[in-house]
């Protein structure tokens, strides 16, 4: 299986390694093109609205939902997540707007910018670390959906179809468990 780490911006070499050490082939993709032998996309974390920005600049936005489109699996932390959400709070437009969800930036609160907690993720593990940075939620989850994790009462992880979202950092971790559910739902797309 060949998972591309969309490389914009954020962190992508720790993505690349947890992919890698599951059993995938991992690639940095930095170049529209690449998509087209992927058979998986990571839109890691960073700042959602500079990320979007590059995306505009130089065509992801259709090639991304071409990808998704065609049944392809994505699976999106932190601002990658915003990324894929159909809806964003307070804003008129989403951006790729791909994944059934509704989501909050920055909805953790100042005091808790950033902090790790050890979570429940339904069908991946009992005692996930993760780590929350500027996160955001998620409020809504699409009715063909499945809420995969919660903290404090605020969905934090979810899958729609072949969509994956979390609002923590599953790459800044040595868990590989979560990268090891994305793989698996690579390997069911096929
Ligand atoms: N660590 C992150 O990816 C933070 C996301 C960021 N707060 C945003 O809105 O895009």
């Amino acid at each position: 299986m060949k998972i591309g780490v969309l490389a914009l911006q954020g962190a992508v070499v720790e993505h690349l390694r947890l992919l890698e050490a599951v059993g995938a082939t991992a690639v940095a993709v930095k170049k529209v093109e690449e998509l087209h032998d992927l058979d998986g996309l990571v839109i890691p974390g960073g700042e959602s609205t500079t990320i979007s920005k590059l995306m505009h600049q130089y065509g992801w936005m259709e090639a991304i939902r071409a990808f998704g489109e065609a049944g392809k699996p994505i699976f999106g932390t932190c601002a990658g997540a915003i990324l894929l959400a159909k809806q964003i709070e307070g804003q008129q437009e989403a951006h790729l707007g791909l994944m059934d969800i509704k989501v909050a930036r920055n909805a953790f609160g100042r005091q808790k910018d950033s902090f790790e907690v050890n979570l429940p993720v339904a069908g991946v593990a009992a005692d996930y670390p993760a780590v929350f940075i500027r996160a955001p939620y998620l409020m809504e989850v699409g009715e063909a959906g499945q809420v995969l994790a919660k903290y404090e009462d605020k969905i934090v992880a979810a899958r729609v179809g072949q969509y994956l979202a979390a609002a923590f950092h599953p790459e800044l971790t040595e868990d590989t468990r979560l990268h090891k559910y994305f793989l698996d739902m690579v390997k069911e797309s096929k």
